[in-house]
C-alpha cells in the first residue's frame, strides 16, 4: 500500500507543478489576449478614420470627374476654336488671294488702261485711225469695265464673306475666352482640391505609418514575448515530461483503479436493477402493510363514527328527548315599540333570557338562546345533528312555538335569500345520503300538510286543498297512515326547490290572504329517510318532521268571533294536545292522548319510542308582546325544566306513577293553554316548578 501510496505522491506534487505552470500559461494568454484586444482596437480606430475619409475621398473623385468632363469640353471648344482660326487663316488667304488677284487685274487694267489712253492720245493725232482706235478702246474699255465691276462685286462678296468670318471669329473668340476663364477656375478649383487630398493624403498615410509602425510593434513585442514564453513553455514542458515520467506509476496505479471502477460501472445495472427489484418488493410489501393499516383505520374511523353517533344519542336521552331552543327576533322595519328593556341577555351563558318590564324581572334558562342578531346559518348548526339522525333511523319532530309574528315561518321556511331549517335540512339530508352511497342506498321522500281547523289538507298533491284523512294500516302493524298523501321523492338538489314552489303555491292558492292563513295554520314538512345497505342488508328508516305551528296568543287578547273564534278554538285544542302528548310521554303514562288533535295524532309515531324533539321558542321583542312572550317563554321553559331534571325524573320513575305526573301534566296543560296567571311579581319558572313538585 505504501508503495502505491509513494508514486501517487510524487505523482501529485507533479501535477501541482503543472498546474502552476497551467495558471502561469493562463495568465500570459490573458495578456496576449489584452494585447491583442488592444492592437484590435487601434486596427478598428484606423478602419473607423479610413471610413470617415471615404466620402472625402468620393467627393474628390466625384470633382476629378467633373475637372475632367470640363476639361475635355475645352478641348472639344479647342479644337473647334482651332478649326474656326484655321478656316477663318484659310478665308483670310483666300481674300489675300483675291485682292492679290484683285490688284493685278486693277494693276493689268490700269496699264491697260493707260496704254489704251496713250493709243487713244496717240490716235488722236490722226483722225481716221482714232474713230477706229476710239471703237476699240471704247469697246475695250466696256468690257475691262465689266472685268472691273465684276471684280469689284466678288470683292464686295469677299469683303462681306470675311466680315461674317470676323465675326464668327469674335464670337468663337468670346467662346473661348469664357471657356478659358471657366477651365482656370476649374483648374483653381482642382488646385484646390487636390491641395485637400494631398493633405488628407498626407495625413492619413502618416496615420497608417504610424499604425503600421504600431502594429509592427507590438507586433514585435508580442512575438518576442511570445517568444520567451514558448520558451519558458519549453522548459516547461521538459519540466512537465520530467513529472510525467514520475507519474506514470501513479498513472498506472489509477489505471488500475479506473479498470476496477470500470468494472464496477459495469456491474452496475445488475446491481442497480437487483437493488430496484428489492426495493420494490419492499414498497409493495410497505404499501400492502400501509393500506391494511389504512383499512384498519377505516374500519376503527367507521366504529368510532357509529360510537360518536351512539353518544350523541345517549347524549340526547341523558340531555333529554326534548331540547327546547328559544329564538328572539330582531325589531322590524316600521315597529316603533322598543324591545331595548324588554328582553336582554346573559353575556357568559347563551342559555339565558331576561325579560323585564318597569316592575318584573324574569329569568328564563332553556337550552340555548338565540339572540335576535342571530343568522338562520348559526340555528341551522344547533339543530343539524338532530336532523341527520333521521339518517341513522330516529323519529325528529322540530317545532316553531310562539304567537303570531314572532318569527316563526322565518325560522322554518325562511326568505328565498336566507332559507329556513327546512329547506337547509333536506339539502343536508340530501348531501349526506349522496356522500354515503354506495354503501348505502337511500330514498328522501317528502309530503307536505297543514292543519287548518282540524283538517288534515295535502299541499303537494294535483288536486288543491284535497283534504285527508287518517287511518290505522290495515295490515294490522299498528301504524297510522294517510291515504293519497302525495309522496315526494327526492332525487337532486333541484328536486328539493320544485317541492317548496308547489306547497307553497298549492297553500297560497288555497285561501285569500296567506299571511292571515299561515298564522292559523299548522304547515308540516314531513321527510322520510329510509336507506338499504348494499352489503348487510340492513335497513333504516327514520322521519323528519318540521313543524310551523299556527300562532298561540291567547283568544281572550285577540277577542275573536264566529269562525275567528273558531280557529282559535281548534288551534289552542291542538296546541294544548300537544303539551298533554309531551307531558304524558315524559311521564310515562300508559295512555298517550295521541287522538286528541289532528296534529298530534299525525305525529304520533314521531313523538313515541326513542323519538328526538326539539322545541324552537319564538320571542317576539316587542313591548307590546310581552304577556305572549312570558307565556310561551314558561310553556317552553316547564317542558324542558321537567324533562332535564334527571333526579326528579328518576323519583317519577321510581315513585307511583299517579301523582306527580298528573301534577306536571296539569302544568304543561295551562301552560300550552296560556291561561296561566303570573301571581308573584318576579316569578321564576324552574323554582315555581320546584316548589310545586
Ligand atoms: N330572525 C329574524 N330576522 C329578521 N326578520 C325576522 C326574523 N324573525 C322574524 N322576522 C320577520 O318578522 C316578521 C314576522 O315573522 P313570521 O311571519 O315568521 O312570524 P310567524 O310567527 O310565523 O307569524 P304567523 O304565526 O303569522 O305565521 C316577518 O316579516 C319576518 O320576516
Amino acid at each position: 500500500a505504501s508503495a502505491a501510496q509513494q508514486p501517487s505522491h510524487s505523482g501529485r506534487r507533479g501535477a501541482t507543478d503543472l498546474e502552476k505552470h497551467l495558471e502561469l500559461l493562463v495568465v500570459e494568454n490573458e495578456r496576449l489576449k489584452q494585447e491583442l484586444k488592444d492592437a484590435e482596437a487601434l486596427r478598428e480606430a484606423a478602419s473607423r478614420w479610413e471610413s470617415q475619409a471615404r466620402p472625402r475621398q468620393k467627393r474628390l473623385a466625384e470633382l476629378e470627374q467633373q475637372v475632367l468632363e470640363k476639361a475635355s469640353r475645352v478641348e472639344t471648344l479647342s479644337r473647334q476654336l482651332e478649326e474656326s482660326k484655321r478656316h477663318a487663316g484659310e478665308m483670310q488667304r483666300q481674300l489675300e488671294e483675291s485682292k492679290c488677284q484683285q490688284g493685278e487685274v486693277e494693276q493689268q487694267l490700269s496699264v491697260r488702261l493707260r496704254d489704251c489712253e496713250e493709243e487713244l492720245a496717240r490716235q488722236a493725232t490722226r483722225p481716221h485711225q482714232v474713230k477706229y482706235v476710239t471703237e476699240i478702246v471704247e469697246v475695250e474699255s466696256t468690257e475691262s469695265q465689266q472685268a472691273v465691276a465684276e471684280a469689284q462685286a466678288k470683292s464686295v462678296a469677299l469683303q462681306e464673306q470675311l466680315s461674317l468670318q470676323r465675326q464668327l471669329l469674335r464670337e468663337l473668340e468670346t467662346q473661348l475666352h469664357d471657356s478659358q476663364r471657366t477651365s482656370t477656375q476649374l483648374r483653381a478649383q482642382i488646385l484646390v482640391y487636390e491641395g485637400e487630398m494631398e493633405r488628407a493624403q498626407g495625413q492619413l498615410e502618416a496615420e497608417m505609418q504610424n499604425l503600421e509602425e504600431e502594429k509592427n510593434r507590438v507586433i514585435e513585442e508580442a512575438f518576442i514575448r511570445a517568444e520567451s514564453e514558448m520558451k519558458a513553455v519549453h522548459e516547461n514542458l521538459a519540466g512537465v515530461r520530467m513529472n510525467l515520467l514520475t507519474l506514470q506509476p501513479a498513472l498506472r496505479t489509477l489505471t488500475c483503479d479506473y479498470n476496477c471502477l470500470k468494472r464496477q460501472v459495469q456491474d452496475f445495472p445488475f446491481m442497480l436493477e437487483k437493488a430496484i427489484t428489492e426495493a420494490k418488493q419492499e414498497i409493495c410489501q410497505v404499501i400492502g402493510e400501509v393500506s391494511s393499516a389504512n383499512q384498519e383505520l377505516l374500519r376503527k374511523y367507521k366504529r368510532e363514527m357509529n360510537l360518536r353517533k351512539k353518544c350523541h344519542n345517549e347524549l340526547v336521552r341523558i340531555k333529554g328527548n326534548i331540547r327546547v331552543f328559544c329564538r328572539v327576533r330582531p325589531v322590524c322595519r316600521g315597529e316603533h315599540d322598543s324591545a331595548e328593556n324588554m328582553v336582554s341577555f346573559d353575556p357568559d351563558d347563551d342559555a339565558l333570557l331576561y325579560l323585564s318590564n318597569k316592575v318584573k324581572l324574569m329569568t328564563f334558562e332553556l337550552d340555548k338562546v338565540f339572540h335576535p342578531q342571530a343568522t338562520q346559518e348559526e340555528v341551522f348548526q344547533e339543530v343539524q345533528s338532530l336532523v341527520t339522525s333521521c339518517i341513522d333511523g330516529f323519529n325528529v319532530c322540530i317545532f316553531a312555538y310562539g304567537q303570531t309574528g314572532s318569527g316563526k315561518t322565518y325560522t322554518m321556511e325562511g326568505v328565498a335569500k336566507d332559507p329556513g331549517i327546512n329547506q337547509r335540512a333536506l339539502r343536508l339530508l340530501f348531501s349526506e345520503v349522496t356522500e354515503k352511497a354506495p354503501d348505502w342506498d337511500f330514498k328522501i321522500t317528502v309530503s307536505m300538510v297543514e292543519i287548518y281547523n282540524e283538517t288534515l289538507r295535502n299541499l303537494l298533491g294535483d288536486i288543491q286543498g284535497e283534504k285527508l284523512d287518517i287511518k290505522m294500516n290495515p295490515d294490522g302493524s299498528g301504524q297510522l297512515y294517510v291515504p293519497g298523501l302525495t309522496e315526494f321523492t327526492v332525487q337532486s338538489p333541484e328536486d328539493i326547490n320544485r317541492v317548496f314552489e308547489l306547497g307553497h303555491m298549492n297553500r297560497a292558492t288555497a285561501c285569500t290572504n296567506l299571511n292571515e292563513h299561515s298564522s292559523r295554520s299548522h304547515a308540516l314538512l314531513i321527510i322520510t329517510v329510509a336507506g338499504v345497505n348494499s352489503s348487510t342488508g340492513h335497513r333504516t328508516q327514520g322521519k323528519l318532521n318540521l313543524v310551523d305551528l299556527a300562532g298561540s296568543e291567547r283568544i281572550a287578547k285577540s277577542g275573536a268571533e264566529g269562525s275567528r273564534l273558531r280557529e282559535a278554538q281548534c288551534i289552542n285544542k291542538s296546541l294544548s294536545a300537544l303539551g298533554d302528548v309531551i307531558n304524558a310521554l315524559r311521564s310515562r303514562h300508559s295512555h298517550v292522548p295521541f287522538r286528541n288533535s289532528r296534529l298530534t295524532y299525525l305525529l304520533s309515531d314521531s313523538l313515541s319510542g326513542d323519538s328526538k324533539t326539539l322545541m324552537m321558542v319564538q320571542v317576539s321583542p316587542l313591548v307590546s308582546n310581552m304577556s305572549e312572550s312570558v307565556c310561551s317563554l314558561k310553556f317552553a321553559q316547564r317542558v324542558r325544566t321537567i324533562e332535564l331534571g334527571n333526579a326528579t325524573r328518576r323519583q317519577w320513575e321510581n315513585s307511583s306513577t299517579s301523582s306527580s305526573p298528573t301534577h306536571d301534566s296539569v302544568e304543561i296543560t295551562i301552560q300550552t293553554h296560556c291561561f296561566l296567571q303570573m301571581k308573584t311579581p318576579r316569578v321564576n319558572a324552574r323554582q315555581s316548578l320546584h316548589s310545586n313538585a
